[in-house]
């Protein structure tokens, strides 16, 4: 081949590159999660790029790293990203450029050796949030050549930047919307997004023929709490309280944080007699567990009322009714096997 003509061929191959990074770039600008983002990536570059495997590595703690989490995480995640120290990672990039490499053995006291099963070489790409070094995309390929350390990395640096971009976007996104509908203080559901909950419970109740009920929380003695032991005391009772009810209530039930030291519990599918059982249970779990504070265990106690959805009343009135039962529990200290 001339000097002309492999040119031409060279020019050939990096405009092929090139429409397959702006195909790739197109696609992940409309994801509307972090983690959507990340799935269709990998699974694009994988793809257009015919390569071996890919992975993410990630350092802990990063805004992402609910991704590593087991809670949030789908099997895709799983199989697909991998924790790795920021010490190690740097050992990667230590001048925020891809490596690019076919002696893979050098990493073997670094990754878990079977990420590298069958492969000959692989390029490290850095992902950065605001400026910092969080992780790196592992490209790995079957052919020694592939990621020869002697190529050019203009295109994976192109990647790298234009990935670090679309993440910070939709991280932003997702934290201004986190933060619209998340009570900072407790983690749990805010009003905001109670009030959109409840209205879809009580649309699903019409149409599904289903009983649905709801349970209104208060601290009993709060203001005692904030007087005695401060605001920040205070601040912790909310959490725990929070935190545990988060943590006795099924899976298709919902925790929210009403106003101040009230919450909001919704009972999907549950009669008045269902969610009269979960007040008992709730209330009986605090008379029972003190939250540890300093070097004491402080009681917490707290009230419920329940009301359950006839499919007339609106949402206001519902919670009104709970509030209401709320204060009969709390002022003349009825068991809810008698109310
Ligand atoms: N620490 C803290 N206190 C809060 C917060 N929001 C509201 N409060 C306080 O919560 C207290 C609620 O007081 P009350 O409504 O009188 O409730 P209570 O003392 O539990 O009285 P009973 O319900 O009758 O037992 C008020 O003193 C508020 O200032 C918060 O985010 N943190």
């Amino acid at each position: 081949m001339s000097q002309l003509e492999q040119l031409i061929e060279n020019s050939r191959v990096n405009e092929a590159i090139a429409q397959k990074l702006f195909e790739i770039e197109t696609e992940i600008l409309s994801s509307k999660s972090s983690k959507e983002l990340l799935q269709t990536l990998l699974t694009l570059i994988k793809d257009k790029f015919n390569l071996h495997s890919i992975h993410l590595l990630l350092v802990e703690p990063t805004p992402i790293s609910y991704i590593l989490s087991n809670v949030a995480q789908t099997d895709w995640h799983k199989a697909n990203t991998r924790q790795i120290s920021e010490q190690r990672l740097n050992l990667f990039h230590p001048d925020g450029k891809p490596l690019l490499t076919n002696d893979l053995s050098q990493f073997d006291c670094i990754l878990p050796t079977n990420i590298f099963a069958g492969a000959k070489s692989a390029a490290f790409i850095p992902v950065k949030l605001e400026g910092k070094l969080f992780g790196s995309l592992l490209l790995i390929d079957e052919s020694l050549d592939r990621f020869s350390p002697e190529l050019g990395t203009f295109h994976l640096e192109q990647l790298a930047i234009k990935v670090s971009l679309c993440l910070s976007n939709v991280l932003v996104r997702e934290q201004l919307e986190y933060m619209a509908n998340y009570d900072r203080l407790t983690g749990v559901a805010n009003r905001r997004l109670m009030e959109v909950s409840i209205t879809e419970e009580l649309s699903r109740q019409k149409r599904y023929d289903v009983p649905f009920s709801l349970l209104f929380i208060d601290c009993n003695k709060f203001k005692q709490i904030n007087d005695t032991y401060g605001h920040d005391c205070g601040d912790k009772v909310l959490a725990y309280v929070a935190n545990q009810l988060k943590e006795l209530i099924r899976e298709t039930d919902r925790c929210f944080r009403y106003a101040g030291d009230e919450f909001v519990v919704t009972l999907a599918s549950q009669s008045y007699a269902d969610a009269l059982r979960a007040a008992k249970r709730l209330t009986e779990f605090f008379d029972n567990n003190p939250m540890p504070y300093q070097n004491m265990l402080l009681p917490i106690t707290i009230s419920c009322g329940a009301a359950q959805s006839d499919g007339l009343q609106s949402m206001d009135e519902l919670i009104k009714r709970a509030d209401e039962q709320l204060y009969l529990h709390k002022n003349k200290k009825l068991s809810y096997d008698t109310i």
